[in-house]
């Protein structure tokens, strides 16, 4: 494996009047907590490192390859995206075998990982189930779910927090930690609470007006009071 996860270099995304810019080298094995205001473009973050944005210019690798010219479903990623990650008519562990084969065809052993998998998330015994019936966070699990079994080495997930309450916050915390310990992935997620930084993350990524402002270990960016939108984010009122 190599040692960083995601390179990116130069790289630029251009909307019409607007330009924003990535520069970044992130560790593999990293838990990446994203965060600044919206519209700082964590989303397009995401966008250039799956493949769903293709870059203006600049250059990004993942695991030491260049990206250039491909698909989202060539590239070493899975993203989780905050909602519509499920389809409402396919039960959840069809819903999970998506994540093996577009087509479901499953085979024995595919179909036991679908269970493995659901079963690791702590939802075994939902297989049948349709999506309308599990709460969001159950539902989030279940996006995870497909995420392991695509076994990608980049996990990308986008505010995976903001939709559960505070027990369900602190557990879907404890379980992406464990999930990473076990399969070493890199893991980045966008988040608007700094509690959810103190719980999974070991660095933080912090964007404003389309720039990556800060990249540093989360004890330094936890400690810190400037710069203001920074202040503002940790509850500090800004000096
Ligand atoms: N497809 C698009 N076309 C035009 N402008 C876009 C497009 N996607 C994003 N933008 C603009 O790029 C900037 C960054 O957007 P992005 O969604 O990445 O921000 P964000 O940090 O994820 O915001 P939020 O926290 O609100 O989700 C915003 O000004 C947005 O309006």
């Amino acid at each position: 494996m190599p040692d960083l996860a995601i390179r990116l270099t130069d790289v630029t995304v251009r909307f019409e009047e607007k330009r924003l810019s990535f520069d970044c080298a992130i560790p593999a094995g990293a838990a990446v907590a994203v965060a600044g205001p919206s519209g700082a473009g964590k989303s397009t973050l995401f966008n250039v490192i799956a493949g769903f944005q293709a870059p203006a210019s600049g250059d990004v690798r993942l695991l030491g390859e260049d990206m250039a010219g491909r698909d989202p479903a060539e590239r070493p990623v899975s993203i989780i995206f905050q909602d519509n990650n499920l389809f409402a008519h396919l039960t959840i562990a069809d819903n999970v075998g998506l994540g093996i084969d577009p087509a479901l065809r499953l085979d024995a052993p595919a179909r036991q990982r679908v269970f493995t998998a659901l079963a690791r998330v702590g939802l075994g015994g939902y297989e049948r189930r349709l999506p309308g019936s599990l709460s969001g966070g159950e539902r989030q699990r279940v996006a995870l779910a497909r995420a392991l079994v695509r076994r990608r080495p980049i996990l990308l997930l986008d505010e995976p927090f903001a939709a559960l309450d505070p027990a369900m916050r602190a557990e879907m915390a404890k379980l992406l930690a464990e999930l990473r310990d076990e399969t070493k992935s890199t893991m980045l997620f966008i988040t608007h609470q700094p509690e959810d930084i103190r719980r999974l993350a070991n660095r933080v990524m912090f964007l404003e007006a389309g720039g990556i402002l800060l990249d540093e270990p989360a004890s330094d960016f936890l400690s810190r009071r400037e710069p203001p939108a920074v202040a503002k984010f940790l509850g500090h009122s800004a000096l």
